[in-house]
């Protein structure tokens, strides 16, 4: 965002008006001491002033847009938090499916369905892709359904460019555990909206994110604008989100922040925390700029329209 322009400095017109207001010198002289009393409260008030600025400060860095709830801390376990919120109406303009589009919206977190080994190996996985190419800017996506992968400016298909090579990069037993990871997300989010599990359709585009502070070269590099993600991506009813790394251990910034009038709600990533709201904007989100460190995740999208499903990731 453009700075605010300052205004110039007043012109040297302006003194005079300064010399007139100036109080003259025998009326300063004759004004009454300050007592040590009056002294004392001046400091006290002085000093209160500068810690209430300071704290100010500090707040506003602290949260850049004001947020002012921690839904999940990095630091908790938490079993299971589920936060109700009432529906949008952007289910109303696309087909509806019985027992599936959301009619109870919210949004929960779980540190209990992946364990952060899982975590660390489904990471492996990320970095293992991501070491063939990764963008420019600060966001690089790798989708093992598509095989798009960020590469400098652009995007490349990794399965047209290894071809049956990719087996060397990506082996059974990494697919196997994307497809339990996404198995047991689904079931979560199944039970959490009181849906019935086989009602529910992995969609497109489900992909690895990893981001850092490198400036923005593309559009695709700027992942901190607030966005609906059913508006975004069409399809999505339910949105997950695996994080792989932990809030302030392998990375600053890059919370997730639902938006919220008066009060946003935070999740701070952990490895193995498993995040998923429904996708209409009764969950209007945002994710902070990453400041230091790598951040990656897997945005995992489900939908209820058999029509938008995509298989899982299998060497063919
Ligand atoms: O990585 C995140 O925390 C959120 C990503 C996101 O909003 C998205 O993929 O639509
Ligand atoms: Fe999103």
């Amino acid at each position: 965002m453009a700075p605010q322009r300052r205004s110039a400095p007043r012109a040297a017109a302006d003194s005079g008006a300064a010399e007139r207001r100036r109080p003259s010198r025998n009326k300063k002289d004759r004004a009454p001491q300050e007592t040590p009393r009056e002294m004392w409260l001046r400091t006290v008030g002085l000093g209160a002033g500068l810690v209430l600025a300071a704290f100010l400060l500090w707040s506003s860095l602290g949260t850049e847009d004001g947020v002012t709830e921690v839904l999940a801390h990095r630091g908790e376990v938490l079993a299971g938090r589920f936060i109700e919120v009432p529906c949008s109406e952007d289910y109303d303009g696309h087909r509806m499916f019985e027992g599936c589009t959301p009619r109870k919206c919210g949004r929960g977190v779980t540190d209990i369905v992946i364990t952060r080994e899982e975590a660390q190996r489904i990471r492996s996985i990320a970095e293992k892709g991501f070491s063939l190419g990764g963008s420019d800017g600060g966001a690089s996506i790798l989708d093992l359904h598509s095989g798009a992968l960020s590469v400098g400016k652009h995007f490349v298909n990794l399965y047209r460019y290894f071809g049956d090579k990719i087996q060397n990069i990506f082996s059974e037993e990494d697919f196997q555990l994307y497809r339990d990871v996404r198995q047991k997300v689904q079931l979560t989010i199944a039970k959490a909206f009181g849906i019935s599990v086989s009602s529910l359709y992995l969609t497109k585009p489900t992909f690895f994110s990893r981001m850092n502070s490198s400036e923005a070269r593309t559009a695709h590099d700027e992942y901190w604008h607030a966005h609906v993600d059913k508006v975004t991506y069409g399809s999505f009813d339910y949105t997950s989100l695996l994080y792989l790394s932990d809030y302030l251990e392998d990375f600053g910034g890059g919370r997730f922040v639902f938006m919220e009038e008066g009060a946003n709600k935070t999740v701070e990533p952990r490895a193995g925390r498993v995040s998923f709201f429904t996708s209409g904007s009764e969950n209007l989100h945002r994710v902070e700029k990453v400041h230091w460190g790598t951040r990656y995740a897997i945005t995992i999208a489900f939908t209820c329209n058999p029509d938008h499903s995509i298989e899982d990731p299998a060497f063919t």
